[in-house]
């Protein structure tokens, strides 16, 4: 029997976009509570419905600024949609940002703790798990560098290690690999399939469809907020690609 791991059902989201060129807080505020703030509403996902199961690896395909990021956001919760809901079942890993959860003014060591804080973990799992991750990022040089000092692909490292330490049931990668060399990529692709034999349920976002078709099973693709098709990642990928 498959299990239903994530629901999203008739999601929509809009955002407020202010045209208004605004040089103060204190400008902001007046303008607010004046009404004289020009915003115009933007509807970036409309009537989204689908279903992932569990195991299942699902790359979500479309052009830029066709909502990936957002519906990503959505299920792992940073936002909440305007209107319909979203069911997760189990822990979720994201990975959405470059450096979110991250203090850039911390070293690799402090910023180790405090995102295992962010994603549910206590301080003495991050201890027991300490070496591992750093192992595995390879940033044994850096452990005490301030990671505002660090490339993106050393905060992808770092990220992608701390996310993939223990078995979340639902990871969330958004674009994080593409920064990393191709020897890590090939790291990470192995690890995300350990995961994956493991149970965990990958929604993933690469602009390489190599690595989608690599690392996915199914695929939904997006196009200006809606979804247009959702099945076997080979076909909605020959589908996008034309
Ligand atoms: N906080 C926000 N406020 C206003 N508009 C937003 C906000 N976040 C996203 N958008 C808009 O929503 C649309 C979808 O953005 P999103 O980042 O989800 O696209 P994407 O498919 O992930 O794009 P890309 O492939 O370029 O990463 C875009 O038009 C974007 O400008």
């Amino acid at each position: 029997m498959s299990e239903v791991i994530v629901e999203i059902d008739h999601v929509s989201m809009q955002f407020n976009l202010y045209k208004e060129r605004v040089d103060s807080i204190k400008e902001y505020m007046i303008k607010m509570f004046k009404k004289q703030m020009n915003v115009e509403p933007f509807i970036a996902l409309q009537d989204i419905s689908f279903k992932v199961e569990k195991g299942d690896s699902l790359a979500l395909l479309g052009m830029n600024g066709s909502g990936k990021s957002t519906l990503l956001k959505l299920i792992a919760g940073v936002l909440k949609p305007t209107t319909g809901s979203i069911k997760t079942v189990g822990t979720i890993a994201p990975m959405i940002e470059l450096g979110a959860g991250f203090d850039i003014d911390l070293t690799a060591r402090e910023n180790i703790f405090l995102n295992g804080a962010v994603l549910g973990y206590s301080k003495a799992d991050m201890v027991s798990h300490f070496d591992k991750i750093i192992d595995f990022s390879e940033l044994h040089d850096f452990v005490d560098v301030p990671i505002k000092n660090f490339s993106s692909g050393m905060l992808a490292r770092l990220g992608f290690s701390i996310s993939t330490v223990t078995q979340p049931d639902i990871l969330i990668i958004d674009e994080i690999l593409s920064v990393g060399d191709y020897k890590f990529q090939e790291k990470c692709e192995i690890r995300i399939h350990e995961m994956i034999q493991g149970g965990t349920t990958i929604l993933f976002v690469s602009h390489s469809m190599e690595q989608v078709k690599e690392i996915c099973n199914k695929a939904v693709y997006i196009e200006k907020g809606h979804v247009l098709e959702y099945g076997d990642v080979h076909q909605i990928c020959d589908r996008y690609m034309v």
